[in-house]
């Protein structure tokens, strides 16, 4: 069973066209990483597989369900995180929250055995030492790792991670990265995530998407990641070059680079 599935998928607000042409096939335990320029519509894509938008026309289900049948089988993470840091919640409550908004209750007191499953998912992210210290006074890094473990606690099978590595300084891009990677190799969930900087996650994309308010490719990266393809998205001055066997995408603001010979 595919965990998504979109065929001719078109995306709108307010009856405007925001993102077209998108047809594509997610794996189960796959990872696609999502890329396009600023306003692409890739926050507009994953909110949608999310089920929270639902003004789109063509085919899109998510396990074979409409998306917002689907909520209880998805994560997602947004850009920035929404916590209002002025609530003195420690690591571990925020990591609970994850699960007790699914049970649609929240309690005062976090029942034990959400407590033991968020500190069991607090020492999947290396995290457990932190486990009584306040979210807000966490680096950025622990930040997001904090929010990975909460999408976790739910045991999803879909996992939508917008921007994960954005306003991290690369030190902590790398701890993240590392974790998404131990995600992909224990869990084997489904995987979506946008990002700019590619070069932490190539080696958990299986499949890679561009877009600019419409899908551009879709495919492995060698095939997503063509010269042709990223001048269409990025301008003239993009270029993917080949170096041996390995692959680097230069779009101007950041480079992508992709370590070749290691498709399955
Ligand atoms: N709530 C909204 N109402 C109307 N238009 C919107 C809304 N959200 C996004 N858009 C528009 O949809 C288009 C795609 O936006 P989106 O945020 O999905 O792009 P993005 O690729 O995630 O951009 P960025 O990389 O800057 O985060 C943009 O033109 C944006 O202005």
């Amino acid at each position: 069973m595919a965990a998504v599935r979109a065929r001719d998928l078109s995306v709108y607000y307010n009856g405007r066209v925001a993102l077209r042409d998108v047809t594509f096939e997610l794996g189960n335990s796959e990872t696609l990483l999502l890329l396009g320029p600023n306003g692409a519509g890739k926050t507009t894509l994953l909110r949608t597989i999310a089920g929270f938008h639902r003004e789109y026309s063509g085919e899109l289900l998510v396990f074979e369900k409409p998306p917002h049948e689907a909520r209880d089988l998805v994560s997602y993470v947004p850009q920035s995180h929404s916590l209002n840091e002025s609530v003195p919640l420690t690591a571990l409550e925020v990591v609970a929250m994850g699960a007790l908004y699914k049970r649609g209750i929240l309690h005062r007191k976090i029942p034990e055995d959400v407590r033991k499953s968020a500190f069991r998912a607090l020492e999947f992210v290396g995290l457990e030492d932190v486990a009584d210290k306040l979210f807000r006074n966490l680096s950025g890094g622990q930040k997001q790792r904090v929010l990975l473990a909460r999408a976790l606690i739910s045991d999803p099978k879909l996992l939508l991670l917008d921007e994960p590595l954005s306003a991290l300084d690369p030190s902590a891009r790398a701890e993240v990265a590392s974790v998404l990677r131990e995600i992909k190799v224990k869990r084997s969930i489904a995987m979506v995530i946008t990002t700019h900087d590619i070069n932490p996650l190539l080696e958990i994309g299986d499949e890679i998407m561009l877009i600019n308010r419409r899908m551009i490719a879709f495919g492995k990266p060698d095939e997503a990641l063509t010269d042709e393809i990223i001048k269409s998205v990025y301008g003239p001055m993009a270029r993917a070059i080949k170096v041996e066997d390995k692959l680097y995408c230069i779009t101007g603001d950041f480079h992508l680079h992709l370590h070749g010979g290691r498709r399955r």
